[in-house]
């Protein structure tokens, strides 16, 4: 909420300063944001920020010397236009699991459909206040005035999904966030302080590439916040630049400028929707690939990837240790109790493990009840007696299966890793030990203890106590 109220505050004064400076001002754009602002975190705005966002939007209007009558139609229209758009967005649009409107490739479009009867409403409601106060012509009124939304709504969309994602973002990947905002930046300090035509109009173009190339980033909130910013000043400045060179109306140019720059940002947006939406894909799809169905955690093949290049990497003299676990008799478990049951221990084992290990430790499922850790803590002492810990707690504490206590044990079979030795031939090792463990009476951890600082010899023959 401090956040908000900062970002509308400093809005309001770039509106003030940008309206006492001359006619054509930024104070759409802060209009924009404030409005887009009160749309993002709408459930969570109370009426003091309401109150200051509307005067956001009215302070600059009154000082720069619009007449107040104008000033109450227009900022009446906006709030009842925010209210439109809004119940029209959160009744029909379709959501992200993250609860974002902007999710699909389809939404780009489905988010402009939407805000129609918003657009329109306001365009009749602020032309009809207009003509019957002013004696404005309502037909050319209600046309401008909609044009005029149109873009608002491009713009405020951006920030609608910029803020809280860019405070998010830069604290992870402030450096990527600058490289893809870097080309914007540039643009924006051509827009502001090239005065000749010919270099405008060159830099101007550069818009086209700047948006693609966000877009092709595939990252949306840049992609957005990259439109808001290069529309804003391309906008600005070619209105100025209209006053004085341009042959056009200053409406039809207006309208024109606005249809090129809504038709730049919705090409870029459904790019980045897009694209982002395939990383989405693969992600999900990578998840899957690597992840057991059941519990959740590592499968075979991705876990024996991950130690390999965990073991390869490793220097001489640094050590880990494998840890085959396997629950004990689990088919009568399965046979007592049935498969579903089977499953839930299964589960609630993994999560009692993961509990007990530290972070960042490849644990995976590597068999029907048969699991893999793969230690690499810096004490070797402390990973021996790590493994042992787990076999005696989950023997000491039932696991909750159904909201019963469930007793289990399992057996567990470790080797450290000695130089120069490889995964498959530790799994091996691990393998027999655990195999031991069994036969041994189960609920008991075995190490195979193993020579160090031999070459992996062939003939290399390891003790097994
Ligand atoms: N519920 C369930 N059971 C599974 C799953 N995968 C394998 N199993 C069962 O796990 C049981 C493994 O049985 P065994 O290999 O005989 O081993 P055990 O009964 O645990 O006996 P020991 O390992 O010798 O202590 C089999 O009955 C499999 O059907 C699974 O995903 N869910």
């Amino acid at each position: 909420m401090i956040t908000l109220l900062i970002i509308t505050i400093l809005t309001t004064i770039v509106g003030i300063l940008e309206r006492v400076n001359g006619p054509f001002s930024l104070v759409w754009l802060t209009n924009a944001i404030s409005i887009g602002l009160l749309l993002r975190f709408y459930q969570h705005v109370n009426w003091r920020h309401f109150l200051v966002c509307t005067l956001g939007m009215l302070i600059p209007d009154y000082l720069a010397g619009t007449d107040a009558h104008q000033i109450v139609i227009m900022t009446s229209v906006n709030i009842i236009t925010i209210w439109l758009a809004y119940n029209c967005l959160n009744r029909f649009a379709s959501r992200s699991e993250e609860n974002e409107w902007l999710c699909t490739l389809y939404s780009v479009p489905q988010w402009l459909l939407l805000c129609q009867p918003a657009l329109i409403g306001s365009a009749l409601l602020g032309a009809g206040g207009l003509s019957a106060i002013f004696g404005k012509p309502f037909l050319p009124t209600a046309v401008f005035w909609y044009l005029n939304e149109s873009l608002n709504f491009i713009v405020f969309l951006p920030v609608i999904l910029t803020f809280p994602k860019t405070s998010r973002s830069s604290d992870d990947h402030f450096l990527s966030t600058l490289r893809h905002f870097l080309p914007s930046a540039l643009l924006l300090f051509a827009f502001i302080f090239i005065k000749s035509e010919v270099y405008f109009l060159m830099a101007a173009i550069l818009i086209i590439p700047t948006l693609i190339w966000l877009a092709l980033s595939g990252n949306l909130f840049l992609t957005t916040f990259g439109i808001s910013l290069n529309g804003a000043f391309f906008f600005i400045w070619i209105i100025h630049a209209s006053h004085r060179h341009l042959p056009f109306t200053e409406n039809i140019y207006l309208s024109v400028v606005r249809t090129i720059v809504t038709v730049l940002a919705l090409c870029a947006l459904t790019i980045a929707v897009a694209i982002s939406e395939r990383d989405k894909l693969f992600s999900k799809l990578s998840k899957l690939a690597d992840h057991d169905d059941l519990t959740g955690i590592l499968n075979r093949r991705a876990f024996t990837k991950a130690a390999e290049a965990a073991i390869s990497s490793l220097k001489d003299n640094h050590f880990c240790t494998l840890v085959l676990m396997d629950i004990d008799f689990f088919k009568r478990i399965n046979d007592e109790w049935g498969h579903q049951k089977g499953d839930k221990v299964l589960i609630e084992f993994c999560r009692r493990v993961e509990k007990i290990i530290p972070d960042n430790q490849l644990f995976a499922r590597v068999g029907g009840e048969e699991f893999a850790l793969l230690l690499s803590t810096a004490s070797d002492k402390y990973n021996r007696e790590l493994a042992e810990l787990i076999v005696k707690e989950i023997a000491r504490t039932p696991l909750i299966i159904d909201n019963e206590p469930f007793p289990l044990t399992i057996s567990a079979g470790i080797v450290k890793k000695v130089a120069g030795q490889k995964y498959e031939t530790l799994f091996k090792y691990a393998d027999q030990v655990l195999y031991q463990a069994k036969n041994n009476g189960r609920n008991q951890c075995r190490e195979y203890l193993q020579v160090e600082n031999v070459s992996p010899m062939p003939d290399f023959t390891p003790s097994v106590t």
